[in-house]
């Protein structure tokens, strides 16, 4: 038998004992590799394995191995945090700018990423100039951050080659991991437009459904009794979304099949928590936890045996008929189908579709409501004017996207919730692609994250006066005295100090048909119920952040009773 020297093989194993050679024969002086070449054929090939496992010298193989990548992973950032650092040095850091900070200030940033003093102060110290600070959530470690118009503009005008939505938003949530490295090689993912054009040119001729759909899923989660009756809010409202967004989505029965709901119920919720956390992971890990815990994925696999043979009978329709054919839905199957390139119009991708747009749609939607609610509890004064503010436009356009349009008042106060406290504190993450030089001159990095401190912008004393106060009506005030104006200051409108739906080119296509879904069920819950806060609860409930993402009390209770 080969000699082992350096250790026996049993007892520091085959992996680490670089000296021992085969044991097929006295004469074979091979040395075994790590990952032995099955054209090896020795006949002690197997004993060599068998005789020189070692639990415990396999533990420190993996242990050795483990901690060579870790000292690789950690050497690489080292590189490309100095090296990004050097690059951005004209611009000026706030907090630290030492990489061997990185953990203390990773668990800042996810305790403190929505740091409204440093946002604001930068805001209204430093308006139209940008800052650097370190965190977690780019894949240099660095995130530059503008203030003020003059940088949303320059963002808002670069081309989706110059500054990417898609890479930078991907790696902050993200979805190359978690979503199955689906869309890896697009930029712009064709959902994008099935949402921008086609559900938002056919929605307005399916308002009948949405308002039938937004009737039984309130009826459902707030019941309908004369006694006041406690609910969470947010998972009430987290049911009535889903359910009325896919009431428009895939249409009825599913929509209120249980199993269809509890599972993009647990995505909307599962996959918010892994992206965040996913922020936090070194990114050699990210591929292995992606592959792992991929909400996506399970939502996929749940899914498959219920939408299966409903996009499997679509594809034989279209197939056969082509695009237009008198029955066809008007539902998102065939939006997306619209769409898609030949290769996407699969059934797994039509499923990983469906799946997305129920992520991107219904916690942000969900979370707005939210807000929304609780800011009316919280300010009881803004009830009746609502109330008769909607009676109004419903006696005289009946509940249609027109009569939504209509309500000014209602428009205003959802805007204000949201400009208060919105869905993050930064907007417009981009990913610079090549050089690209702002208008005062500074040229960012290729490679580099930019984003917009926006919570900064929404309390920014120059664009809103008292901006720390909550007035239902100062978007109201702001389109009657902006002559000619009056559509600029709607919250669908895109604007440079509001980026609840970012801006520019890739702006949220879902917009319009967000606003006027949001606006539906409030004018529901607000005509059929009312409403307060809890016994002694005076003000809205404390949110929750984690890192720059905001959160509203998921577990903060209402008290509703059917409207006397
Ligand atoms: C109040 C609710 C919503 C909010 C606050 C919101 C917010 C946003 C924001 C901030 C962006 C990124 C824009 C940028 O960086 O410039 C975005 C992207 C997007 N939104 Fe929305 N959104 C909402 C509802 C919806 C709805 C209802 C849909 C679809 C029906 C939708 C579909 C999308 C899509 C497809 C993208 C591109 C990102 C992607 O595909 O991952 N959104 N949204």
């Amino acid at each position: 038998m080969g000699e082992a020297t350096g250790g026996g093989p049993t007892e520091y194993g085959y992996l680490l004992n670089t000296k021992a050679t085969c044991v097929c024969s006295p004469s074979c002086r091979r040395k075994p590799r790590l990952f032995e070449p099955p054209s090896h054929k020795c006949a002690g090939y197997a004993g060599i394995i068998t005789l020189s496992f070692s639990p415990r010298s396999t533990m420190i193989s993996i242990g050795a191995a483990l901690a060579g990548i870790v000292l690789l992973w950690f050497l690489r950032s080292w590189y490309e945090f100095e090296v990004m650092k050097a690059k951005l040095r004209a611009i000026p850091t706030v907090g630290s700018s030492n990489f061997f900070t990185y953990p203390l200030v990773a668990l800042r940033f996810m305790m403190n990423g929505h740091n409204m003093p440093l946002l604001s102060r930068m805001t209204t110290q430093h308006p139209n100039s940008a800052f650097k600070i370190r965190t977690p959530i780019t894949p240099s470690g660095w995130l530059v951050l503008g203030t003020g118009h003059q940088f949303v503009e320059d963002l808002r005008r670069a081309s989706t080659e110059q500054l990417s939505f898609f890479h930078a938003a991907g790696y902050i949530l993200g979805a190359p991991w978690l979503n199955g490295n689906r869309d890896a090689d697009t930029s712009k993912p064709h959902h994008f437009d099935a949402v921008r054009v086609s559900l938002t040119r056919s929605f307005p001729s399916r308002f009948e459904d949405i308002r039938d759909e937004i009737e039984a899923s309130v009826s459902d989660s707030f019941g309908l009794t004369q006694d006041w009756n406690e609910i969470v809010l947010f998972k009430a409202l987290v049911s009535v979304v889903t359910r009325t967004s896919n009431r428009l989505f895939v249409g009825l029965p599913l929509c209120r099949d249980k199993e269809f709901l509890q599972i993009l119920q647990t995505l909307a919720i599962k996959r918010a928590v892994a992206g965040n956390a996913f922020q936090f992971l070194p990114g050699f890990l990210k591929p292995h936890f992606g592959r792992l815990i991929s909400p996506i994925a399970t939502a996929i696999k749940q899914l498959e045996p219920i939408l299966t043979p409903m996009i499997r009978e679509r594809l034989k329709q279209e197939e056969a008929m082509g695009p237009d054919w008198p029955e066809r839905p008007n539902d998102l199957l065939s939006w997306i189908l619209e769409c898609a390139p030949p290769h996407k119009r699969t059934v797994d991708d039509l499923i990983f579709r469906i799946i997305v747009l129920n992520f991107v749609s219904v916690h942000t939607t969900s979370v707005t409501l939210t807000n929304a609610i609780f800011d009316l509890a919280a300010h009881p004064e803004y009830i009746q004017p609502l109330r008769d503010e909607m009676e109004g436009v419903i006696k005289q356009n009946g509940w249609s996207k027109d009569a939504m349009s209509k309500m000014r008042k209602l428009d205003s106060f959802v805007k204000e919730s949201s400009r208060m406290r919105g869905i993050g504190s930064i907007a417009m993450a981009r990913k610079v692609m090549s050089d690209f030089a702002l208008s005062d001159g500074t040229v960012i990095p290729e490679g580099c994250t930019v984003a917009i401190a926006s919570r900064g912008l929404h309390y920014d004393p120059e664009h809103y006066d008292n901006p720390h106060e909550f007035d239902g009506y100062r978007f109201l005030k702001m389109r009657e005295s902006d002559e000619g104006e009056e559509m600029k200051h709607q919250m669908i409108s895109l604007e440079h100090d509001f980026l609840l739906f970012g801006n520019g080119r890739s702006a949220c296509p879902g917009r319009f048909f967000a606003v006027n879904e949001a606006k539906t069920i409030i004018s529901h819950i607000v005509l059929n119920y009312d409403i307060k806060l809890p016994e002694g609860a005076t003000s809205h409930p404390d949110p929750r952040w984690f890192s720059s993402s905001y959160l509203p009390n998921s577990a903060a209770h209402l008290v509703v009773r059917k409207r006397q």
